[in-house]
């Protein structure tokens, strides 16, 4: 005689069935409206024609999510060959030519769909607003040759512009802190350091500053629900390449026909042409009346006698604001962390002294060894690697940033360690191009988006577990149904 189960009834089983493949249906439906979409990504393109070179930028982000929320991410890049556009002044056809092989690769990068819906910007730095104050039909035409090798491509083409050092130096502030997460999650911000070959911005957030002190300065945001005001400034003529040339005028005011140079490696010589020195709206007006056609340039390597000459390039007496850096430009007093990049990074990077949190001393100690090394000694280490241009300047270059950083902007041996060199940050490089491309596209909202309330794992859990308890809801209501086992076993 076999037991009869009280559960194996018709009604239970139907209801367990249903149950079951409800709980199965709800789950499911959750995790396939909640699943996140293939994704499928739009694109832009920034063109940085700087005064040394041109580099072309493209970036990705969600297709589904460029109403604010997505994040934009740099794609690729691409560095043009040859010299900055403003190089080109006397050819400029060759200006537009030199741009056709980044914009082809782009042209690969980009898939073909894409292609006409993606925006193609060009923005022009320190070269053409040097090349525009010398000569500015040069300059249009050298725009002029650029547009019209840019309208030749398949992109939706949205101009090409010279950005003002202010403009330059804010979107690199933005760039640094929108990578960092710094603006969506309203954190305190990183002031941005930007060294150029022909300028060089400082542009941080500071409590203490009052615009009305000096209202050019003052740029201010209202991004992701948070105001900023942010003190940016630009000292055109102040990038390595420029201040070199400073340098090197000052060394050469008397028009002799060779200099020892402290900031060149011992053993350093070569022959510099006195035209080719002075052709710059930064030295031009201190050319020496007389002179020979050359003089020869050699080096000395040393570092005390090199800060000399760079402190000499800054005035730091005038000044009619309650604080200045140089040149008599108001600086709020510094506040918070600060990242460093271009020049700032490829210059320390290469003397090994990204490390902030050596004391400062130390660091010129270490950049004075290395600028007293024989250049021959220097050649045989690195020549291999490095152009031989960056190597016989990075003793300069590094003074220059050392001095510019605590002369300048007025950083101490304690706030030092509040920089941070750098080059990219989570993959895409640190520079004006992206912050750009955001304020062009509206990308960053001036209001906080909206967000959902939980992220898709937390939802797809919730959803389930409601489900199974509303399951077992159902079947301890369904109680008065429930079969009776009696305790006398039902005989079959
Ligand atoms: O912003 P502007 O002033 O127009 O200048 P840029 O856009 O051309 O400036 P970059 O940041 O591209 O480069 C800054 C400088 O660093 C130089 N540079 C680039 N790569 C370098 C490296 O590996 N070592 C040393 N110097 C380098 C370059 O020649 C410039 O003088």
């Amino acid at each position: 005689m076999k037991e009869k189960n009280p559960w194996y009834t018709p009604l239970t089983i139907i209801i367990t069935v249903i149950g079951v493949i409800a709980i199965v249906a709800l789950v499911t439906v959750a995790v396939l409206q909640n699943r996140p979409l293939l994704q499928k990504y739009k694109y832009g393109i920034v063109l940085d024609a700087g005064s040394s070179h041109t580099a072309l930028y493209i970036y990705q982000w969600p297709a589904e999510k460029d109403n604010n929320t997505g994040r934009v991410e740099q794609k690729h890049s691409c560095k043009v060959t040859g010299k900055g556009i403003s190089s080109y002044a006397a050819q400029p056809e060759k200006a537009g030519m030199s741009l056709t092989e980044c914009m082809q690769e782009a042209e690969m990068v980009v898939p073909a769909k894409r292609h006409s819906e993606t925006p193609l910007y060009l923005g022009a730095t320190a070269g053409m607003r040097l090349l525009n104050i010398e000569n500015r039909s040069a300059s249009d035409q050298v725009f002029q040759a650029v547009e019209k090798a840019l309208q030749s491509f398949p992109f939706s083409y949205q101009g090409a512009r010279i950005l003002s050092g202010q403009e330059e130096g804010a979107f690199g502030w933005v760039t640094v802190n929108y990578l960092d997460d710094r603006l969506k999650q309203g954190l305190e911000t990183t002031g941005a350091l930007d060294l150029g070959g022909a300028s060089t911005q400082i542009s941080f957030v500071s409590h203490d500053y009052d615009i009305s002190e000096s209202p050019s300065n003052s740029m201010t945001f209202r991004l992701y629900g948070n105001d900023y005001n942010l003190y940016t400034h630009s000292f055109l003529c102040y990038g390595k390449d420029q201040v070199l040339r400073m340098a090197l005028a000052k060394q050469t005011q008397l028009g002799p026909s060779t200099i020892l140079d402290p900031c060149f490696h011992p053993g350093y010589t070569t022959t510099r042409n006195y035209s080719s020195l002075y052709d710059s709206p930064c030295v031009s007006g201190r050319r020496p009346r007389e002179a020979p056609t050359n003089f020869s340039h050699k080096g000395e390597g040393n570092f005390t006698k090199c800060q000399e000459v760079v402190k000499s390039l800054f005035n730091t007496t005038a000044c009619k604001y309650s604080k200045c850096s140089f040149n008599g430009v108001f600086q709020p007093p510094l506040q918070g962390p600060f990242g460093a990049f271009s020049a700032y990074y490829y210059v320390m990077n290469f003397l090994n002294l990204t490390d902030t949190s050596i004391h400062l001393e130390t660091v010129k100690n270490n950049l004075a060894s290395y600028c007293a090394t024989p250049w021959n000694q220097i050649k045989q280490m690195h020549l291999s690697n490095v152009k031989e241009k960056y190597l016989a300047e990075y003793c300069f270059s590094g003074t220059y940033i050392l001095t510019l950083l605590t002369e300048g902007y007025n950083f101490t041996k304690e706030t030092y360690s509040n920089i941070k060199f750098i080059k990219k940050i989570k993959g895409s490089d640190a520079g004006w191009t992206l912050g750009y491309m955001l304020n062009l596209t509206n990308m960053i909202p001036a209001e906080a988006p909206d967000s959902p309330p939980l992220p898709h794992a937390g939802y797809v859990s919730i959803v389930t577990v409601i489900a199974v308890l509303l399951f077992i809801l159902l079947i301890l209501s369904l109680r008065p149904v429930w079969p009776r086992c009696s305790k006398q076993p039902q005989i079959v």
